[in-house]
């Protein structure tokens, strides 16, 4: 840890040093849905639960959408893992390989046999920290590179635009952030078409084509993303189109808005977090990871709060209090149970399905009316 302890172990993956933020999550399952999440680029991952890798790692299966079954993008995303106990012998249907080899394949540092209730005591008193992975005496030529102060969100946005499940009765246009391939999947399964977008595209001058824009989760601060909140003011003051954010997508439309985003000591990692909803006083268990919240005291009058973590009081997702708009902090399409959250995807579907309806009503009464008028035109001749 930068100006902390230092905690030796054995390495189980590749042998490379590297350095990044430490932060820690207490989910019990999903190493690799975690470790390919975009989201976690830049930091060394620390898991609470002692066990890890004991049912492997998945290969690259895709689904009829074409989009990764197992994992949330197609390499390893974080710059390291630390765990106490590597399961050398996994078994599991889909498994093809260890964590141990996947890391070494993909050049990931991972550590092993080291106390992480300690590391995880130490990163909850002084906060998330630098640090750096060292294997042998090798020197870490980065120092302690600082994920924070880096656009993250320009590196693993797609370059290129493309869709997926094309033809269907709505489109939906998505910012990509860093996006994870279960939130495509919650999008394209619910029946919509998708174009996915780089995340500075100015989308305010294509959303006329349409039914809805969803802002995707990634890595880092969200005050790097100037041109993203931009671009998501100007759709919103030209469009009036229903707009979903998941995580890093609700601190920018937060930010589009005017409220402000802070760091969070620790931040939330974990599987089972208790969450609010104020809407109906239902408490919903939720999937996280991110380390920067919404100031709710900053929200403008136009949006309301939706969510409150039950465990720290932080903000967990807003809405617009009469536009189809809302975002939440945690991860819907994550989810310990079957369904859990899932809901929120059926709901910004139908606000999807309600515009485009109107959009169509009013371009048939437009047309309608256009008829009329030229059929009064003609008889009038
Ligand atoms: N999962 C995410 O989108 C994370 C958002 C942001 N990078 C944070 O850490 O708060």
């Amino acid at each position: 840890m930068k100006d902390g302890p230092v905690y030796s172990g054995s390495s189980f993956g590749a042998d490379q040093s590297i350095s990044g933020e430490a932060v820690f999550t207490t989910s019990l399952v999903g190493y690799p849905e975690s470790m390919t999440d975009p989201s976690y680029t830049g930091q060394i991952l620390v898991f609470t639960q002692p066990l890890i890798g004991n049912y492997g790692v998945p290969g690259l299966a895709r689904d009829q959408y074409s989009l990764l079954r197992y994992f949330e993008s197609s390499k390893i995303q974080c710059s390291g893992i630390v765990v106490a106990d590597f399961a050398q012998k996994y078994s599991h249907w889909t498994a093809v390989e260890s964590l141990g080899d996947w890391c070494k394949r993909e050049g990931v540092a991972a550590v092993t046999g080291v106390d992480t209730r300690a590391i995880v005591t130490y990163l909850r008193e002084h906060g998330s920290r630098l640090a750096q992975i060292t294997i042998g005496n090798q020197e870490n030529a980065d120092g302690f590179q600082d994920p924070g102060a880096m656009h993250l969100v320009a590196r693993v946005s797609t370059k290129n635009v493309y869709e997926i499940n094309p033809g269907q009765d709505v489109k939906i246009a998505v910012l990509d952030c860093g996006v994870k391939e279960n939130i495509l999947r919650c999008l394209v399964s619910r029946g919509a078409s998708v174009t996915v977008f780089p995340h500075d595209f100015p989308i305010q001058d294509v959303a006329g084509q349409f039914d809805g824009i969803f802002i995707s989760n990634g890595p880092g601060d969200p005050t790097h993303c100037a041109t993203t909140v931009y671009n998501l003011q100007q759709t919103m003051n030209l469009h009036s189109l229903p707009i979903f954010g998941i995580c890093l997508g609700h601190q920018l439309l937060a930010l589009a808005v005017g409220a402000k985003t802070v760091k969070l000591k620790y931040g939330n990692r974990a599987h089972n977090i208790p969450t609010l909803d104020v809407t109906t006083g239902h408490c919903h268990i939720t999937s996280q990871n991110h380390g920067y919240a919404v100031d709710a005291s900053t929200l403008p009058t136009t949006f309301k709060e939706f969510f409150i973590n039950l465990n720290d009081r932080s903000n967990e997702g807003m809405y617009h209090v009469s536009r189809p708009i809302f975002s939440t902090q945690f991860h819907p399409e994550a989810k310990g149970g079957p369904l859990d959250s899932s809901f929120l995807f059926d709901k910004f579907l139908a606000n999807v399905r309600q515009s485009k309806a109107e959009k169509d009503l009013a371009n048939v009464a437009d047309a309608t009316a256009a008829a009329t008028a030229a059929a009064a035109t003609a008889s009038s001749l």
